[in-house]
């Protein structure tokens, strides 16, 4: 019998009084938990061994996060003064994406993690999403329930003969928004799985990779359980985990 799949979880970086944590959220560890056992990774820079990571993950997680990934990562302008950032999150999370799907173990980023793995893949960001051309305001309102900031906010139309259509989502489905940064060059190698109705790249998937890897802008942790679609795409992360856990 097979163990239990490992998943990785990226955390952030986070200062809470006069001490450092490092922090994932609650609603991507239990999502987490439909693929195995999640175990949060530290943002610790040199500190972690990303071999041992490899050898001993069968899944990782890249979640989302109020942070940002810093500019200087994919050439981009500088930040606007005030906006948060999380180095320690980026020197962990951009050389271990690659890594990862180079070595065939799943990945799914969501969010932050869907514009690490972009970044991670030679793409950029546009910081300002709303100020950016054509595009809407992808932001949530932060004084809005919660329930409102992750209710369905846009149309989705994912595009056919790709990895979301396999996982069987419907050609037009309903998602959340809580972002103020998206896609403006995508990275090398990634295909495009679905666009918002402005336009903007929601969803891709790394075309050369031996197992899943999948990057979405929007919140299927979020009550994963009540949105099909949404638990879907954790089916489809853990069953590739799964299979990377049988072959060891
Ligand atoms: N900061 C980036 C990414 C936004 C993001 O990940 N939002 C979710 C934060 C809270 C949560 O983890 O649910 C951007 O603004 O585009």
């Amino acid at each position: 019998m097979p163990r239990m799949p490992l998943i990785g979880v990226c955390a952030c970086t986070r200062q809470i009084g006069h001490h450092g944590f490092h922090i994932a959220g609650d609603k991507y560890l239990r999502a987490a938990a439909i693929a195995g056992v999640p175990l949060v990774i530290p943002a610790l820079g040199e500190l972690i061994d990303q071999q041992t990571l490899l050898d001993s993950l069968d899944g990782l997680l890249f979640t989302g996060s109020p942070s940002n990934v810093e500019p200087h990562h994919y050439q981009g302008p500088a930040s606007e003064p005030g906006t948060p950032h999380d180095p320690s999150r980026d020197q962990l999370t951009l050389p271990l994406i690659r890594a990862a799907v180079d070595a065939g173990i799943p990945v799914f980023g969501i969010c932050r993690g869907f514009q690490e793995m972009n970044v991670a893949f030679g793409g950029s960001l546009h910081q300002k999403v709303h100020e950016a051309g054509p595009y809407q305001d992808h932001r949530e309102r932060p004084d809005d329930p919660l329930e409102v900031q992750y209710g369905l906010s846009h149309a989705l139309h994912v595009q056919p003969g790709g990895l979301l259509a396999r996982l069987g989502l419907p050609s037009e489905i309903q998602v959340n928004s809580v972002h103020g940064q998206g896609v403006e060059r995508l990275g090398q190698g990634l295909r495009i799985e679905a666009l918002a109705p402005d336009g903007l790249i929601e969803a891709f998937s790394v075309e050369a990779a031996r197992s899943f890897a999948l990057g979405v802008q929007w919140h299927p942790e979020w009550k994963v359980h009540e949105h099909p679609a949404y638990l879907a795409l954790f089916q489809g992360f853990a069953e590739a985990c799964r299979a990377r856990a049988a072959q060891r």
